[in-house]
């Protein structure tokens, strides 16, 4: 069984522009409209590859609708945590040339019991089969090691954790050790403090390190320059390209990478064929428009075309 667990779900627009001009007036066309959120992102793209998955996290009473109509017309079991407030909306810019532009709004502010609430939540779904999926920000009343808090108790019970987060929360959420982790190549260098550009050396070498803290996989993207895995019981670390496939829209890439490797780890699945799902997963979500994940004919034809 797979949870996710999205703490500040979001109301995706994409728009697609020929070139965006700061400070200038940009006309835009309609944007696509679609149910965000890291966690939810990847719940959607489970189902996609015919994984169930439960949904939780916290949800602003306003704009959850839009949300939650969406994951119960795809059949997404939710458990989410109502709070007082206003879901986000983040706003997406992708150009003609790939270059994407994010506009991700702070969220709403969560109360206390509430914080209260979704661990015991948490803890009453952790056992042995489970893998838990903490992906995104944390919002405003959520003490930035709560990933980490989450790790140590589902731990506990046996349950598996992959997270997906960015500054404070991975620094944090790495001290407890979870089980995998997919941070992108900015991520990876935030984290150990690095403020430029990584070489391909340094990105080797760096993944190789957060291996050795004991994280059973380390996937570090590097969106279209392709990946590096790192998997405990391999000696070596695996390089892959991008998949060459048109590009429409990257938002949501990360997270359909993030959804076949807690995939492949669930089914126990070798690494070649993790790291293949893992590419294809996530450049069928780059050929797919706005968030949402690759339906499974083009999982399979990207699959087929690459993997033969
Ligand atoms: N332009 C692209 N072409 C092909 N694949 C891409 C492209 N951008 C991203 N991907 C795929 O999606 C993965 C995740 O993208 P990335 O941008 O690194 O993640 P995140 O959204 O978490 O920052 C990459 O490792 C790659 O496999
Ligand atoms: O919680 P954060 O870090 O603000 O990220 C949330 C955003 O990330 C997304 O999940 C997309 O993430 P990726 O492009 O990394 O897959 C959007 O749906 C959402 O707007």
């Amino acid at each position: 069984m797979i949870i996710t667990v999205t703490m500040n779900p979001a109301i995706d627009k994409t728009v697609e522009v020929d070139h965006f001009c700061p400070g200038k007036l940009n006309r835009i066309g309609y944007p696509v409209t679609d149910a965000g959120g890291k966690g939810i992102n990847v719940s959607k793209a489970l189902k996609k590859l015919g994984e169930t998955s439960i949904a939780t996290g916290f949800l602003g009473k306003a704009g959850s609708d839009i949300i939650l109509d969406v994951l119960s017309a795809e059949q997404i079991q939710t458990d989410f945590i109502s709070c007082e407030g206003i879901t986000r909306t983040n706003f997406k810019l992708m150009e003609l040339d790939g270059t994407l532009t994010e506009l991700n709004e702070p969220g709403m502010t969560v109360a206390r019991e509430k914080v209260e609430e979704l661990l015991e939540k948490i803890e009453q779904y952790a056992t042995k089969d489970v893998w838990f999926v903490l992906s995104g920000s944390i919002p405003e009343g959520v003490d930035v090691d709560i990933y980490a808090r989450i790790i140590t108790k589902v731990h506990q019970k046996g349950a598996k954790v992959f997270v997906d987060a960015d500054g404070r929360a991975l620094i944090e959420a790495i001290k407890a050790v979870p089980d995998m982790i997919k941070p992108n190549e900015a991520e990876l260098a935030e984290y150990f403090g690095i403020r430029r550009e990584l070489s391909q050396e340094e990105i080797l070498q760096l993944t190789k390190r957060l291996s050795d803290i004991g994280i059973e996989t380390v996937v570090v993207s590097q969106g279209s320059r392709g990946a590096v895995f790192a998997d405990a019981g391999e000696e070596k670390l695996v390089y892959q390209n991008a998949l060459a496939v048109e590009v429409h829209s990257t938002v949501g890439a990360g997270d359909a990478m993030a959804a076949a490797l807690v995939y492949a780890k669930e089914k126990k699945l070798p690494m070649q064929k993790m790291v293949q799902l893992a590419m294809a997963v996530s450049a069928g979500a780059v050929v797919t428009a706005g968030t949402n994940p690759p339906d499974r004919e083009t999982i399979e034809a990207i699959l087929q075309k690459f993997y033969g």
